[in-house]
């Protein structure tokens, strides 16, 4: 028997209600955002206050350039910006110590969505918690600590010596893009676990340097969709780098630590090398984490993000001082000179007297400032109101600023693209008469600054007089868009397509 006509063409309702109520919901939360929202009086554009697919248009499509749209908007609007519906943003050099104070524990919220490890210390959301998790992690941090290490750091820059003398015989350009990541990521290693992976051996210096790279592509997917990371976790990997290849290296890292720490906790001594003590057994053995700190996922978190900080940025650093270095003679000359007339016999370098050198120190500070550390913007959160000039920014408001903006701020360091560390010497202020290192702030500031502030002074200086002491160079096919930022994925990226900075190494006769 026919069914009649009216029930055969009837449509599901259910989808249509879903729709339109979505609809509603959507339109109702963009009406709220833009009228009635705490921040719907601060400047910026509407659609960026309206929806964070705005972020996303330029972080994930354009590829990190929100940073670069950021800085053209303070530009048109001024120096404070809603960036999205919840942040506010500020480029004003003078505030930065209002935003990071140096006593206060403030949240942060926001990266703990980024890496798939958010209770490592960097993205600890609560300030209190990252309290103590910045406790147990400070004595190893110490100058006295690093010093005690210090040996081991000298074994990996006479290995870096020594790759490079490879190169040099075999007339090949050494690519210090790749080299310098490998010496960063055994050094780091061998202070996290107590042993390294031998990467800086490695024929064409295989590192964490492509994880960490995919790393900040994920990050600013996870920061739009924050199920996407823990989903990916419960995932198999082989899935996972079927269905993003791109991915491999980072599950290779988090595999690789994930079976380290296991071994530790069964009670199998992974340390090798003969450093007094690790980073890994500081928080093991101390007093001041709670046992649900000294879980395997936890430790696996903290040792994700504590290797990740010490590859990277002061990778990047060496890059970039080397790469002026080695561009602009004048630098190298006088670096050069200082260098012989401290080490007249080429001999082990010893750091206290690396330190006396203005120019060498001068040259480290130039590099850090154009490395930035995180080009990231970097999120607080004040339990009090925050008084910018005339605004009032409410309590509870996801507050940031960005590095790079007052490394290029130009009253403060004019021609600030140029390497100048000139800029640094002597009695260095700036037109007002501040002092010049109040705005050095690539390693942060306030009670979440960076921690490795002395390990990766310590690298620099031990690095940097090793090269220009004993070696000239040559530039091989490279330019400065092998150095600067392309993009902002979370650490600086150069663009895509650069090969990194290979140079024709050769000794010096001094
Ligand atoms: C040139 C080298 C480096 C630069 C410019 C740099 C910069 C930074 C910056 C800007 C932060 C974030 C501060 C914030 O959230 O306000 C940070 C945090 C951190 N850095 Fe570094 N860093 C460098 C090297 C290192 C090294 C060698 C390590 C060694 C492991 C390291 C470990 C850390 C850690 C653990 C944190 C998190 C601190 C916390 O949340 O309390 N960094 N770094």
């Amino acid at each position: 028997m026919e069914e009649p006509v009216t029930q055969q063409h009837r449509l599901p309702v259910a989808p249509f209600v879903a729709a339109g109520a979505f609809v509603l919901y959507w339109l109702a939360l963009v009406a709220y955002r833009l009228f009635f929202h705490p921040l719907a009086a601060f400047p910026g554009p509407r659609f960026a206050a309206a929806t964070s697919w705005y972020e996303a248009y330029y972080e994930i499509i354009q590829r990190g350039q929100f940073s670069t749209k950021i800085s053209e908007l303070h530009d048109k609007y001024g120096p404070v910006l809603r960036v999205t519906p919840d942040e506010i943003h500020i480029r004003d050099s003078h505030f930065f110590e209002s935003v990071y104070p140096r006593n206060a524990y403030l949240d942060k919220e926001g990266w703990n969505k980024k890496f798939g490890s958010e209770e490592g210390i960097l993205p600890t959301v609560h300030g209190l918690v990252h309290k103590r998790r910045r406790a147990a992690l400070l004595p190893l941090f110490s100058r006295r600590s690093i010093l005690d290490f210090i040996h081991i750091i000298h074994r990996h820059v006479d290995t870096f010596e020594g790759r490079m003398r490879e190169f040099e015989a075999r007339k090949e350009p050494i690519n210090l893009s790749n080299a310098f990541p490998a010496l960063t990521g055994d050094i780091i290693m061998d202070y996290f676990f107590g042993f390294n992976q031998g990467q800086l051996k490695s024929p064409q210096f295989a590192s964490f340097h492509e994880a960490f790279k995919n790393m900040g592509t994920t990050g600013h997917v996870a920061s739009q969709w924050p199920f996407i990371l823990p989903l990916m976790n419960k995932i198999p990997d082989k899935i996972v780098e079927w269905l993003q290849p791109d991915a491999k290296p980072l599950i290779d890292f988090r595999r690789q630590n994930a079976e380290l720490i296991a071994q530790t906790l069964k009670g199998t001594d992974i340390k090798t090398n003969d450093a007094p003590k690790t980073i890994f057994h500081e928080i093991l053995e101390s007093k001041h984490l709670p046992p649900e700190d000294k879980t395997q996922r936890r430790l696996e978190d903290e040792a994700q993000i504590v290797v990740g900080g010490g590859v990277e940025t002061t990778a990047y650093a060496l890059v970039v001082a080397s790469y002026h270095i080695i561009n602009t003679p004048r630098i190298y000359t006088r670096l050069h000179d200082d260098l012989v007339a401290a080490f007249p016999n080429s001999s082990a370098l010893d750091l206290q007297k690396l330190e006396q050198l203005p120019y060498l120190k001068a040259c480290i500070m130039e590099a850090t400032r154009l490395s930035y550390g995180l080009s990231a913007r970097n999120p607080r959160t004040h339990s009090e109101p925050v008084i910018y000039k005339e605004w009032v920014i409410p309590a509870r408001t996801c507050l940031s600023m960005s590095i790079p903006d007052l490394s290029h701020d130009e009253e403060i360091f004019p021609n600030s693209r140029e390497f100048r560390p000139e800029r640094w010497l002597g009695d260095a202020k700036t037109a007002d008469g501040t002092p010049l290192e109040k705005f050095m702030v690539s390693f942060g500031r306030g009670t979440r600054s960076c921690l490795g502030i002395n390990l990766a002074w310590t690298e620099l200086y031990l690095v940097l007089g090793m090269m220009f002491r004993g070696y000239k160079y040559e530039l091989f096919e490279t330019d400065i868009t092998d150095v600067e930022m392309g993009h902002d994925y979370f650490i600086p990226h150069v663009r895509f397509e650069s090969k990194g900075v290979r140079v024709m190494v050769s000794p010096t006769k001094d």
